[in-house]
């Protein structure tokens, strides 16, 4: 996973590191003309370099491109042993300059060392290619003294061990590093995880909070949460607001006849009709057992008789009936209605479920609007009336 994950950033290294020595190495042909002057010694030097500096550009571009560190490290140990060899042959041709090229030599090996990351067997070995070799070419070409040969011997080793352990450090670091970030990675990984999970758990429990398992209409807290909202609301806007209480009639005896289930399949098909009929800015909720609740906003009480009247019509219809041949299916609805500011949720509820007791009382199968209500209404048609009898006479007079 870590040679992957550095394979790119070894590649541009790599092909930026191998572009600057070749044109380094070429740049050399100056000290060249310094040294040699017009001679066949310069042209070889001039040709050699040459020959260094285009092959180490054009392998510089096939590592840019394709050279997987991991896979194709012949390829970039190719441009080291390149330039190690022409490092090498400078030695006969110039051999003058031997302390100069002690110098190149000891930089290059550092060079290899430091500049070409991550691989540092095929770095090891091109540097133990450049030393021995320009030590041989040195002793065939140079007169060189016992102890100065052993000064040069001893500085290239002293470069050698310190550009290895350098390197060898490096790497180990930066593995090191990337353990830490590849294990932080997965903790992220795992945290995020966690949170979805979480997230996921928490929706679902809001779900079974919000809905009634059974019929899926909200459960009876939701439902209260949400309908005193629309209430403020349209108590805010001065709208109208109705509020109905729906029983199923004699739902013990389905349950008692037919079972426990064929109940259950009764109370699904009357929430799907509620659901169907009413529009979808009405709040629906099971209000408990066989009673369910509907919050109508911006409707107004005699609209909000008619819905019901409707609902209780489909309702008597539903083919769930035809298991049961001998069963009216009906419900009993109690109609509320927001009168002023001050009447709460609390208040209608209560209303709509007198209303819902009347009817039952009276014989179920009908629907009833609030007593208080329709009192409160008549009262103040009666006020409109005696307000208008009024004006009349006022204008008469
Ligand atoms: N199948 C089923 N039955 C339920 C459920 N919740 C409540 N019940 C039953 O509904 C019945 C309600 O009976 P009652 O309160 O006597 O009302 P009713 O028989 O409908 O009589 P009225 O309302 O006066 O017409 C009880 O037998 C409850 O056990 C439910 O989720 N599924």
């Amino acid at each position: 996973m870590y040679r992957r994950d550095i394979a790119p950033r070894v590649r541009r290294e790599s092909c930026l590191a191998l572009s600057v020595a070749a044109l380094v190495f070429g740049m050399f042909a100056i000290s060249d003309y310094h040294y040699t002057g017009v001679s066949t010694e310069l042209y070889l030097l001039l040709a050699m370099r040459l020959i260094v500096v285009v092959s180490c550009l054009i392998l510089a571009f096939l590592i840019g491109r394709v050279g997987d560190y991991s896979r194709k490290s012949w390829l970039h140990a190719l441009p080291l042993w390149i330039l190690a060899t022409a490092i090498i042959l400078i030695v006969p041709l110039r051999p003058e300059s031997l302390p100069t090229q002690v110098t190149a030599v000891v930089v290059a090996t550092m060079a290899f060392y430091l500049l070409i990351p991550n691989l540092l067997p095929i770095v090891a070995i091109a540097s133990l290619y450049l030393n021995l070799g320009f030590l041989a070419a040195a002793m065939m070409v140079a007169d060189i003294p016992a102890v100065i040969a052993l000064r040069i011997v001893l500085l290239l080793i002293m470069t050698n061990v310190v550009g290895f352990f350098a390197l060898l450090r490096l790497e180990k670091l930066q593995r090191k590093q990337f353990a830490l970030l590849q294990e932080e990675r997965v903790q992220n990984h795992q945290l995020v995880e966690e949170i979805t999970h979480r997230k996921s758990l928490e929706a679902q429990l809001r779900l079974l909070a919000e809905r009634d398992e059974l019929t899926g209409l909200d459960s009876r807290s939701h439902f209260m949460k949400r309908a005193q909202a629309l209430l403020l609301r349209s108590q805010h806007d001065t709208a109208p607001f109705s509020l109905f209480m729906i029983d199923v009639d004699h739902f013990k005896s389905i349950n008692d006849t037919w079972g426990h289930i064929h109940g259950d399949r009764v109370l699904t098909s009357i929430a799907e009709t509620c659901k169907r009929s009413l529009r979808p800015q009405d709040v629906i909720g099971r209000f408990g057992g066989e009673e369910f609740i509907v919050a109508l906003p911006e409707t107004h009480l005699k609209d909000a008789k008619m819905v019901a009247e409707r609902l209780q019509r489909k309702v008597t219809e539903l083919p769930v009936m035809e298991d049961m041949p001998d069963h009216r299916l009906t419900v009993t609805i109690g109609i509320a209605g927001v009168l002023d500011e001050e009447t709460d949720l609390a208040t209608l509820i209560k209303q709509a479920d007198q209303a819902l007791y009347v009817g039952k009382h009276d014989g179920r199968n009908r629907v009833v609007v609030s007593q208080k209500v329709g009192d409160e209404i008549s009262a103040r048609a009666m006020h409109r009336k005696e307000r208008a009898i009024y004006e009349q006479a006022k204008k008469d007079t």
